[in-house]
């Protein structure tokens, strides 16, 4: 079998009351009903932090200003190997809101429970509750 590589690059969106922005993945989607940081797959000849930004804007609808870098991380499902870019927004134009019409959140950083968020993601969502960002 062989494996499906993804890059994804997804948005950390924090507010000034350390509330972070959170969606719930479609039913029909890989990882479905997870919550998530929202974005999406980088797309040929796009770099990462374009990639988050044109995905927040598709996703949640908001420009995102200066996204930063926070953690880079590979994880291999079953069937797919994906490499994430997670990015931390705290400068943004508009209020984000479900665009496509997926459930969303606000969540206190220090209330952020990994198992709400796909396997890959516990690394970083355990070092957003232990306030190491
Ligand atoms: N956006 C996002 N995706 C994540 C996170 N954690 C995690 O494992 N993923 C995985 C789930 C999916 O396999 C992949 C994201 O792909 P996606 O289906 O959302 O991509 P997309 O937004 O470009 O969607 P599409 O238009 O191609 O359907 O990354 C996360 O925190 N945020
Ligand atoms: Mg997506």
């Amino acid at each position: 079998m062989t494996l499906k590589q993804l890059n994804i690059a997804a948005g950390i969106i924090r507010n000034s009351g350390k509330e972070i922005f959170i969606t719930q993945r479609d039913a029909s989607s890989h990882m479905a009903g997870f919550w998530e940081f929202p974005g999406g797959k980088i797309e040929a000849g796009e770099t990462p932090e374009q990639a988050v930004i044109r995905e927040l804007q598709e996703e949640v609808g908001i420009e995102a200003k200066a996204p930063v870098l926070l953690k880079t991380l590979e994880h291999r499902f079953p069937d797919r190997i994906i490499t994430l870019y997670f990015f931390l927004v705290e400068d943004w134009q508009g209020e984000p809101y479900g665009k496509e019409g997926q459930p969303k959140r606000w969540v206190k950083q220090s209330d952020l429970k990994a198992e709400e968020f796909p396997p890959a993601n516990e690394a970083v969502v355990n070092a957003l509750k232990n306030n190491e960002f």
